[in-house]
């Protein structure tokens, strides 16, 4: 070979770079929430905190969080009101200006919009999740709804997470199995990744993907464990959460746990909005993808009921022609990312999938 050729071939090989940023200290049990005064201390984040929860979130740690900072932070908040989602970001990235660092306290939503708000003014961001209702909880990525559907944004990732068991047993149960869901969606959303990368040559990471369909397998496997109000459950789910976050920030994308049946999801939320959690509609699609795929559609639809998860559009108060309508309208959001509904559903095929699989 001629030096010319090597040193092409070098070339290759070292001009790959990659920043993946990680969450630093990861606090996980019973009474977790405790340590957060041990943590801040720890990662010496500054003098003033901005906490950021929603209305209810509040009331059930929000508060709690105040507390225990305020004899040694400077501490403000900002509440979610409900509204216009990129207003409020807004609102919230004004207020984070104004702290040393950030902490959300809350579901899903109220950590998104604290995680963009520090990003936007370049705050440490600090997650405290009151649910194990999605795998945000971990991530460097955000999801925001937009006229034209969700977009998924970067966002500051957080420096810890601190997760405290007992807060998370006592949300109802629908929001820990709607984690669960999130979770077996990385089984469809990694088989998407791949089929991308083999049909349009979309780079993957091999590391994220199996990360993510691990995390979904030791769930499946521990299925049996999830009952309602149960520590130990919390325990299982919150760990399996960062793990697919970590996923997630490894490639730098949502990618290892966002495919077809996160577009039905995000359809959904237009078509539908407030009737089916993130993670149930997830769940819903992922059995009509993995079908498609060619995998073990039942298995998902078992273990998801097993959960104590809806399977079908009925069961969150969607009748069965606005999920057909879902599926067609998902290939319309994100259309760069390529997934299984990409290929040539129609509207009857769709229509006989809903009626096929969605049986009760
Ligand atoms: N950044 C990311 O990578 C990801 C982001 N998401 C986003 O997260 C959002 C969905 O999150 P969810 O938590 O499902 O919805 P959510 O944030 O709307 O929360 C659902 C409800 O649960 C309540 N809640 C939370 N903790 C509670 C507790 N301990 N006790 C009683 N009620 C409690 C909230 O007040 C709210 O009414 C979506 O916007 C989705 O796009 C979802 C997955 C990944
Ligand atoms: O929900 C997510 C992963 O579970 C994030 O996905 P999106 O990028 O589709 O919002
Ligand atoms: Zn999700």
């Amino acid at each position: 070979m001629s030096a010319d050729r090597i040193n092409l071939l070098r070339t290759k090989v070292f001009d790959k770079s990659k920043w993946m940023q990680l969450p630093r200290d990861v606090v996980v049990g019973h009474d977790a929430i405790e340590q957060i005064p041990a943590v801040c201390e720890d990662l010496a984040l500054g003098d003033s905190v901005l906490i950021v929860s929603g209305k209810q979130t509040r009331d059930v740690a929000g508060k709690r969080v105040e507390a225990l900072l305020a004899g040694s932070y400077d501490v403000t908040t900002f509440t979610i009101d409900g509204g216009e989602p990129v207003e409020t970001i807004r609102k919230a990235e004004a207020a984070s200006a104004e702290a040393g660092f950030v902490i959300g306290v809350g579901g899903g939503r109220v950590i998104d919009t604290a995680k963009i708000a520090a990003y936007n003014v370049d705050r440490h961001f600090i997650s405290v999740p009151t649910a194990a209702s999605h795998d945000g909880i971990a991530s460097s990525r955000a999801s925001v709804p937009t006229a034209d559907g969700n977009v998924s944004l970067a966002a500051e990732p957080p420096i810890a997470v601190v997760a405290d068991t007992a807060v998370i047993a006592s949300a109802p149960h629908r929001l820990l199995a709607s984690g669960c869901a999130d979770i077996i969606a990385n089984c469809t959303a990694t088989l998407d990744w791949e089929l991308a990368h083999r049909l349009t040559g979309e780079p993957v990471s091999e590391y994220a993907l199996t990360l993510a369909r691990m995390t979904a397998e030791i769930l499946f496997q521990n299925a049996d464990l999830i009952k309602p109000h149960s520590e130990e459950s919390a325990w299982i789910v919150t760990k399996a959460l960062v793990s697919s976050g970590v996923a997630m920030s490894i490639a730098g994308s949502s990618r290892p746990g966002s495919g077809g049946e996160h577009k039905f999801s995000h359809a959904l939320d237009r078509l539908a909005p407030g009737k089916g959690l993130h993670g149930e509609q997830c769940g819903i699609g992922a059995i009509i993808t993995m079908y498609l795929h060619g995998g073990d559609w039942e298995a998902i639809r078992d273990s998801l009921r097993k959960i104590g998860a809806p399977t079908t559009p009925a069961e969150i108060g969607v009748d069965d022609e606005t999920a057909v309508e879902a599926l067609l309208a998902a290939r319309k959001i994100r259309p760069e990312r390529f997934t299984i509904l990409d290929m040539g559903l129609t509207p009857e095929s769709a229509r006989n999938l809903v009626k096929m699989l969605y049986r009760e």
